[in-house]
């Protein structure tokens, strides 16, 4: 079940309020979420009490981002364990609720085996609901740690690649302090740059259909101060051409074994961009998002979303009475079909660099992505 915490609709105030966080008030424990489908009209709380209100928050994008969503999945696992439901079946219906971010797989595995491993050992579930609850919270720090080394590695780079400073950097979607325990992933590294002095202006896609661009990263940007431009996703081209574009920065939901990199849809077309005009296409992820078991572009599972995303157009907070199937303004004729997937593949040839918390991979080949997922295992284990 989810009840919703509402808060002031200012939406010049910075919030400061995080993207998700575990409570414990008498009435039993609940994992809160900052409902990401209202922003920036309003910060309201999604007060999720089991599993699956989780996965409808997941399904809704209330909660998103691959390295969220994997922090979430564990908090779910806990949730179930420790309200007492049957944790497995929260565990596959937390894994299922969204299949391109493989960081959401992560995360709930992580808790259900730490679940699993005092149970299967005869500890009482009371015990076990502990443990599901101690990896939720050690992976939602590590996420927080990993978001301030990649910004580290990741300015290190800007600068390595543009010695002048003054960066001009495109980015897609949202990839800030939403999407994760710290300052983000592609967007934290803008940020570093921004407070470095370095970065002369963010560009930012407005990421249709669901306008994460326009509603999440103008809303971070300008939270945090620095100079950002928004700009439809079909006119990026445009901004290619006239030479303003030094870098183009982006996350990624899973990075397979061969250095394809699925991320939001409209991803593609910038790194194709970017390498017709000689500029840097460059993915900022966790080493959580690189995925051995996946061997290459081909084998991602790409979520296709509902086509009334784009057959109407939707201020997701505002919705509009007695309109078609998702409740928004319909701008093609009734029964118009729609092709509308979540992501799209990037092949690693147009991928300039993955900056992950352990380091730059540069350039991407399958070698260097093994090297660093084991070099990554090595510093967990020891
Ligand atoms: C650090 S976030 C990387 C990706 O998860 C992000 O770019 C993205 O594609 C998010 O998609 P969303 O559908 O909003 O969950």
């Amino acid at each position: 079940m989810a009840d919703q915490y509402a808060h002031s609709g200012d939406n010049k105030r910075p919030t400061g309020m995080p993207a998700l966080r575990w409570e414990e008030p008498p009435e039993g424990p609940v994992l809160v979420l900052l409902d990401q489908t209202r922003l920036p009209a309003e910060e309201v709380e999604l007060v999720c009490t089991d599993a699956p209100a989780l996965v409808e928050a997941i399904r809704s994008l209330a909660v998103r981002g691959a390295p969220l969503l994997g922090v979430a999945g564990a908090y779910g696992v806990a949730l179930a364990a420790v309200r007492g439901y049957d944790v497995d079946d929260a565990a596959a219906a937390l894994e299922s609720a969204r299949p391109t971010a493989v960081n959401l797989a992560v995360g709930v595995r992580r808790a259900h085996s730490a679940y699993r491993a005092v149970v299967d050992g005869g500890g009482d579930p009371r015990r076990a609901a502990g443990a599901a609850l101690a990896a939720a919270r050690q992976l939602h720090q590590e996420d927080a740690e990993a978001s301030a080394r990649m910004a580290v590695h990741g300015l290190a780079l800007l600068d390595e690649l543009m010695p002048g400073g003054g960066h001009r950097i495109l980015t897609h979607c949202n990839t800030g302090s939403l999407v994760s325990g710290g300052e983000g992933t592609a967007f934290a590294v803008a940020l570093a740059a921004h407070r470095a002095g370095r970065l002369r202006r963010l560009w930012v896609d407005e990421t249709r259909p669901l306008l994460q661009g326009a509603r999440l990263t103008a809303y971070e940007a300008a939270r945090s101060g620095m100079a950002y431009t928004l700009l439809t996703d079909n006119a990026a081209g445009s901004l290619f051409a006239a030479g303003e574009v030094d870098a183009v920065l982006v996350g990624a939901d899973r990075i397979a074994a061969d250095g394809s990199v699925a991320n939001k849809v409209g991803s593609y077309p910038l790194a194709v961009l970017a390498r017709y005009h000689h500029v840097p296409f460059i993915v900022v992820a966790p080493v959580t998002t690189v995925d051995p078991s996946t061997p290459d572009g081909a084998s991602i599972e790409v979520e296709q979303r509902p086509g009334h995303e784009v057959t109407e157009i939707t201020a997701p907070q505002v919705p509009v009475a007695g309109a078609e199937a998702g409740g928004g303004i319909p701008v093609a004729p009734l029964g118009t079909t729609a092709y509308n997937p979540a992501f799209d593949v990037t092949p690693p040839e147009l991928v300039t660099a993955v900056v992950t918390e352990e380091g730059v991979v540069s350039p991407v080949t399958t070698e260097a992505l093994a090297a660093l997922c084991a070099r990554s295992r090595q510093v967990t284990i020891s």
